[in-house]
C-alpha cells in the first residue's frame, strides 16, 4: 500500500532537474523530507517551495532511513554506489540518470532485483509514446531499405551524448528490426568514414544554448523519407513523470519498471 502522504528523497537537489522535482513533488501533494548536494548551499534553495523540517545532506546514506522512495537525476558515476545503498535500504528508486556504461546498468538490474526501481531515459509521457512507434516503425520499416538515424539537440551543460532518449529509441528501433542497438550502431562519424552500412542506426548530437531537449528519428529509403519528433519546451513535463512514477512504484514489489508500467500501457 502507498504510504500517505508519500515521503520523497531527492538526490542532486540542487541540479537543474533536482529543483523543478523538489516543485513537482510537492505540487503533487509529497513531502520532500531530503535532498543532498555536495555543497550544501542553502540560499541556493531557499526560493523554492521546500517544507519546514527538510533536510539537505551531503550523501544518499543520510536520507534513505526517512524517505519511502528517492528520486534520483544526477550522473552516471553515483548510480553504483546509489544502487548499493537503496539496495541494502530497501527503498524504491525512480532513476532518470544518463549516460549510464554496462556495469552501471548490471548495477542497476541488481538493485531491481531487491526493490522496485522505475527507470527511464524520458520521463515524459510523449517520448514514451515515441519509443512505442518507434518499434513499430523498425518492425515494418525494412533495414535493407530505410536508413534510421536520431538527431538530438540539448543545451550546452549537457555531460553525456548521445542522450540516453535518443539510444533509447535506437533501442526501440533495433528491437523491431528484431535485433539490438550494439549489433546495429554506426560509429560516430568523422574523417574517412567510409559509406553508411545497410541496416546501421546513426546518431548525431547536437548542443547549444538551453533547450530542454529535442529528438528526431527519421527514417529515409531511396523514395521517400518519415520523420517523427519530439521537443520538450520545460523540465516539468520529465519531473511531472517522475514524479507519478515516484507514487506508482512505492506500493510495487522488486522488479525492473519502465514508464510503460507507469502509464499502464500495455
Ligand atoms: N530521464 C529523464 O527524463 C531526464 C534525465 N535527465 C538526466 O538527469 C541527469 C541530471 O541532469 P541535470 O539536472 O540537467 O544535471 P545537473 O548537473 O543540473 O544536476 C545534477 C546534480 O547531480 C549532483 N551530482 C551528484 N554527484 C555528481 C557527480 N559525480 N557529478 C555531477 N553531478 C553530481 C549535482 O549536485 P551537487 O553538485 O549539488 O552535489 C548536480 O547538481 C542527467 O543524467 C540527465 O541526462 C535530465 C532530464 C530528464
Ligand atoms: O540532460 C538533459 O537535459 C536531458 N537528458 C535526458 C537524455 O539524456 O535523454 C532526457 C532529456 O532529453 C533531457
Amino acid at each position: 500500500m502507498t504510504p500517505h502522504p508519500l515521503r520523497v528523497g531527492i538526490t542532486g537537489i540542487a541540479g537543474r532537474m533536482g529543483r523543478r522535482l523538489a516543485q513537482s513533488s510537492v505540487e503533487s501533494g509529497f513531502v520532500v523530507v531530503a535532498g543532498t548536494s555536495r555543497q550544501i548551499d542553502d540560499e541556493a534553495l531557499a526560493s523554492d517551495p521546500l517544507p519546514d523540517g527538510f533536510r539537505l545532506v551531503n550523501d544518499i546514506s543520510e536520507l534513505v532511513g526517512d524517505v519511502d522512495v528517492v528520486i534520483d537525476f544526477t550522473h552516471a558515476s553515483t548510480v553504483i554506489p546509489h544502487a548499493a545503498v537503496l539496495a541494502d535500504a530497501g527503498v524504491p528508486w525512480v532513476l532518470g540518470t544518463t549516460g549510464l556504461t554496462a556495469s552501471d546498468q548490471r548495477a542497476v538490474d541488481a538493485a531491481a532485483m531487491r526493490i522496485p526501481v522505475v527507470q527511464a531515459a524520458n520521463f515524459s509521457t510523449g517520448v514514451t509514446l515515441v519509443m512505442r512507434i518507434a518499434r513499430e516503425m523498425g518492425a515494418v520499416l525494412s533495414a535493407e531499405q530505410y536508413d534510421a538515424e536520431i538527431v538530438e539537440m540539448h543545451h550546452r551543460q549537457k555531460v553525456d551524448a548521445p542522450s540516453g532518449t535518443a539510444l533509447a529509441i535506437g533501442e526501440a528501433v533495433a528491437e523491431g528490426r528484431q535485433t539490438t542497438l550494439a549489433a546495429v550502431r554506426e560509429p560516430a562519424r568523422e574523417g574517412q568514414c567510409g559509406p553508411r552500412k545497410t541496416g546501421a542506426i546513426g546518431f548525431a548530437a547536437l548542443r547549444g544554448g538551453q533547450i530542454v531537449g529535442e529528438h528526431t528519428l527519421l527514417f529515409t529509403s531511396a523514395t521517400e523519407q518519415i520523420e517523427l519528433g519530439h521537443r520538450a519546451f520545460d523540465r516539468r513535463v520529465f519531473a511531472d513523470g517522475a514524479v507519478r512514477a515516484a507514487g506508482w512504484v512505492s506500493g510495487q514489489h522488486p522488479g525492473h519498471y519502465s514508464m510503460d508500467d507507469v502509464l499502464g500501457l500495455e
